[in-house]
């Protein structure tokens, strides 16, 4: 069943004039998924397919490198981004085995760019991160209003709710190939966002949850995973689906990927909206918190990993156990 269950969805209807038959053929395609996996795939998204395989092969070249030339891209100590921007290889501790790239996305007003360190080779990396960046954010804005039209929500809502982007930001991954002994890329979670993309190489390895099942996303070349993150959950009161996946690794091969996070302005007051608790006569299922607390909760996870019952995730706002 490889793939099967993940729906794909073209969204070429979105960039032609007159296609409304189109447009709401794939929103109502794009609404089953987020209240079944919160999971599905994106085809004619509008990023140039040549740009995505350019960005792969570069990245993939950066991370060939030996450690010393990796490292000159290493965080600024003491930034204030709310994420070490850079080069970063996950804590030896943790049982995730990769390394990525982080950078945040340009963004007009308060911004965290002036934290990136971009490496100087390849020398075109920087210029193709930067052009990925904007077709992946014009995307997430499409995005953004399918989004607000699957959820019933007035339009421009999210948009509106959202039009903070300083804290999106893109990261080029790598996982080592695994061991006779142990095979974890990204250990099972469901992202803190509110939604990702990803695009992968042919090497594969994502896969996603469905009724206590793993499900592989095969790769295919030119499209975008799109993933719903724990924001769309809980203004939805648990109506839409944070999706569980993980990152399994393959014996005798790198596996590269780039994700794409769509994220809230740390700020942000994240609460179940009342078009889905006291409009309708729910309860809410979550207190509402700041989102750059439940970030920095996410963030010691990472850098103090603890038991993994003690591993903080959406549920820590919970007010109803499911
Ligand atoms: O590399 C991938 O395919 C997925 C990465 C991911 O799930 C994450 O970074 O949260
Ligand atoms: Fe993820």
């Amino acid at each position: 069943m490889a793939g099967a269950c993940i729906p794909t969805v073209d969204l070429s209807s979105f960039f032609v004039e007159g296609d409304e038959d189109g447009k709401k053929k794939a929103t109502k395609i794009i609404s089953d998924a987020l209240s079944d996996l919160g999971f599905f795939q994106i085809i004619s998204h509008g990023v140039p397919l040549d740009l995505m395989d350019r960005a792969l092969e570069l990245s993939k070249r950066f991370f060939q490198y030996p450690d010393e030339e990796k490292l000159k891209s290493k965080p600024i100590a003491g930034s204030k981004a709310p994420l070490p921007a850079g080069y970063n290889r996950q804590p030896e501790k943790l049982p995730d085995k990769n390394e990525y790239l982080l950078l945040f996305v340009p963004s007009p007003g308060k911004s965290f760019v002036s934290c990136n360190v971009c490496p100087r080779d390849p020398p075109e990396l920087k210029e193709t991160l930067e052009e990925l960046s904007f077709h992946l954010t014009r995307t997430a804005s499409l995005m953004e209003e399918i989004l607000n039209q699957c959820m019933g929500l007035p339009s421009g809502f999210i948009k509106e709710f959202n039009s903070n982007r300083s804290t999106d930001f893109i990261a080029a991954l790598r996982y080592f190939p695994a061991t006779e002994h142990e095979n974890n890329g990204i250990s099972e979670h469901e992202d803190g966002n509110f939604f990702t993309f990803v695009f992968q190489d042919e090497v594969g390895g994502l896969e996603v949850r469905k009724d206590g099942e793993w499900i592989p996303v095969k790769p295919t070349k030119g499209t975008i995973v799109v993933n719903i993150g724990d924001i769309i959950q809980v203004l939805s009161n648990n109506r839409f689906k944070s999706a569980t996946h993980r990152v399994v690794r393959k014996e005798g091969q790198s596996r590269h990927s780039y994700a794409f996070f769509c994220n809230s302005d740390g700020d942000k007051w994240i609460e179940p909206l009342p078009q889905f608790t006291t409009e309708i006569g729910e309860a809410p299922r979550y207190r509402g918190f700041f989102y750059k607390d439940y970030m920095a909760l996410r963030m010691r996870n990472k850098t103090h990993p603890s038991a993994p019952e003690d591993v903080i995730h959406i549920a820590h706002y919970t007010t109803i156990p499911s």
